[in-house]
């Protein structure tokens, strides 16, 4: 009660509106007891608003939320708590600005220490190391990654498609499991050179293994929160039961595979052979290359230490797998339950390929940017479903006290800064009346160009959204690294599903067509915070039924 009051008083003096609230969004015994009991999140309808702080205080609040409370309290508010006070910002202007403002806006690495397990890394640290690991790291996500990505990203849509088209009329529930097998597999190949086919298959061991690479890093991927918990120490102790031990397992083999893939790039680069040209291999040289540039004792000639490297390898690894597999299994839903879309997409994918010559043909170089429909179907998935839990940013400790824009209201040190990524992306002030419909199309605009005097040609080119109004990649010198990469690889799988197939709910106990499309929103509606991302709580309540396009469904 004390802190709340003096918080409060501090709150008074920011000038927002304030909502005061007994619990601490962060707080771990909040979170499981929030989760373990959603009831509790009833007391929002206390009256007189005595409830409101139940409505922004649980995991995943600004999905259900929306715009509802800044309609409510305006586009900026202060959550006044036992453990300090949270500002959530829902202008683009301000949010712009905390972005771009990367040293006085600080991520709080403390909070991230658990993901260091098998190194400090891009997502976890900040100031000097950061600028040091960002610089050594964002490039190597360069065109050559890009073409990377797409090319395996084809082959592994290629087979996934056959293997829901198998599935015939009964159709498959699997589309979360099996996008999130295709990204798992565009990773292991693209960050380590290594290429699994979709169906699993068996991969010889290599001497001395006792799990492949992708066995070991999807364990790891998928008990984050418990492997983040426990450590790799304890992971390691015989005492544990089976299902620890055979984590402690994966991640002892994740750790040697990366050991192995450094040791011979470091053999590649001494003989200046040419690495194998994944991410592992660009790291190790761009480290190198650092180090042999200059003076070692400063701080623009240090290269990453090997814990480093085996850091950011994961660390692109959990960055980008839930996020591109979640994206890319909500648009497929989304685009069964809105055929006309698939139309849309599709009429663009055959013009593309037709303009190309050769159909065979996929070449990134010429395909990718010309399937600006593939991409707005993105744009639109993540601006309604795309959230991801930022972690607050803390105002204080590079500066005293903080202007936000030109207004008057002054931060006081170390209080938490949210954006509310959910409610800019559904804000009816920025993206009109029907702010809450997914509709890929208000991401193009098309225009008439006259060709000469008796030609003209319709074209469609991207909107440019206002700095701040859409930011699911955030934005600023901390954005993701990984965007285009996860751009890319969403890009070629939708082409190569929506080229040659067509996709529809398969119907429930005599429901209508309408009925099916309708249970489809409801199954993407509810979705919730997992662990890193939003995702559907119920992925296999319905089913999708595959067939080529040129039958009838
Ligand atoms: C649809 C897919 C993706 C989305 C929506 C997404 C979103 C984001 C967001 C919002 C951040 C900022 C987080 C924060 O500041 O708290 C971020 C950072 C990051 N992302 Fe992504 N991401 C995606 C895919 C990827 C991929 C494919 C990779 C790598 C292969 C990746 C690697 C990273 C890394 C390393 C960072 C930390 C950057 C830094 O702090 O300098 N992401 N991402």
């Amino acid at each position: 009660l004390i802190s709340v009051i003096s918080n409060y008083n501090a709150a008074r003096k920011v000038g927002f509106p304030i909502i005061i609230s007994p619990v601490s969004p962060l707080n771990p015994l909040w979170i499981l007891t929030s989760r373990a009991f959603p009831r509790i999140l009833l007391l929002k309808h206390l009256p007189f608003g005595l409830g409101k702080w139940a409505r922004c205080t649980y995991m995943g609040w600004t999905f259900q939320d929306k715009h509802a409370l800044h309609d409510e309290l305006g586009p900026i508010f202060v959550v006044v708590t036992p453990s300090g006070n949270e500002v959530t910002v829902a202008d683009h202007q301000v949010a712009h600005t905390i972005l771009s403002r990367r040293k006085e806006f600080i991520k709080p690495a403390v909070m991230y220490e658990q993901l260091n397990v098998f190194g400090r890394n891009l997502n976890t640290v900040e100031g000097e190391d950061w600028q040091r690991q960002r610089r050594l790291t964002a490039p190597n996500f360069n065109e050559r990654t890009s073409s990377l990505v797409w090319n395996e990203a084809l082959r592994q849509a290629q087979d996934m498609a056959h293997s829901w088209t198998d599935e015939g009329a009964a159709g498959s529930k699997e589309t979360v499991a099996d996008t999130a097998t295709l990204a798992l597999h565009v990773l292991t190949s693209v960050g380590f050179g290594l290429s699994y086919p979709f169906h699993g298959g068996v991969r010889d061991l290599p001497p001395g293994h006792s799990m492949t690479y992708r066995d070991a890093l999807s364990l790891c991927l998928q008990n984050i929160i418990t492997f983040a918990i426990l450590g790799k120490k304890i992971l390691s102790s015989s005492f544990l039961p089976r299902k620890l031990r055979t984590l402690g397992v994966a991640t002892k083999e994740f750790q040697r595979y990366m050991e192995e893939m450094l040791s011979h790039e470091r053999n590649m680069a001494a003989k200046r052979e040419h690495g194998t040209g994944n991410l592992i291999g660009a790291l190790v040289r761009a480290s190198e290359e650092a180090q042999q540039s200059g003076d070692r004792s400063d701080s623009a000639h240090l290269g990453l230490t090997d814990d480093e490297i085996f850091g950011n390898i994961f660390a692109f690894n959990l960055a980008g797998h839930e996020t591109t597999a979640n994206t890319l299994a909500t648009a497929i839903v989304l685009l069964a339950a809105k055929p006309e879309y698939q139309t849309w997409i599709a009429e663009e994918i055959d013009e593309v390929l037709h303009s190309i010559g050769d159909p065979s043909k996929w070449v990134y170089e010429e395909m990718f940017h010309k399937l600006q429909r593939c991409l707005a179907v993105m744009y639109e998935t993540l601006r309604l479903y795309g959230s991801i839990v930022f972690i607050p940013k803390s105002t204080g400790f590079h500066t005293q006290t903080l202007t936000l824009d030109d207004r008057i209201h002054v931060l006081p040190p170390s209080t938490a800064v949210n954006i509310n990524v959910q409610a800019l992306h559904t804000d009816r002030d920025i993206w009109g009346p029907d702010a809450l419909e997914w509709r890929p199309s208000r991401w193009l605009k098309s225009s008439r160009i006259d060709k000469d005097r008796h030609k003209s040609l319709t074209v469609e080119t991207p909107i440019e959204s206002e700095a701040g109004t859409f930011i699911p990649w955030a934005d600023g010198p901390r954005a993701c690294v990984g965007k285009k990469f996860s751009q890319v690889e969403f890009v070629a799988v939708l082409a190569t599903l929506f080229q040659q197939y067509q996709v529809r709910p398969v119907l429930q106990d005599g429901e209508s067509e309408e009925e099916g499309k309708r249970g489809l929103m409801k199954m993407v509606n509810n979705s919730a915070i997992s662990a890193i991302t939003l995702q559907m709580q119920e992925p296999r309540s319905r089913s999708l039924r595959w067939k080529k396009r040129n039958l009838e469904l």
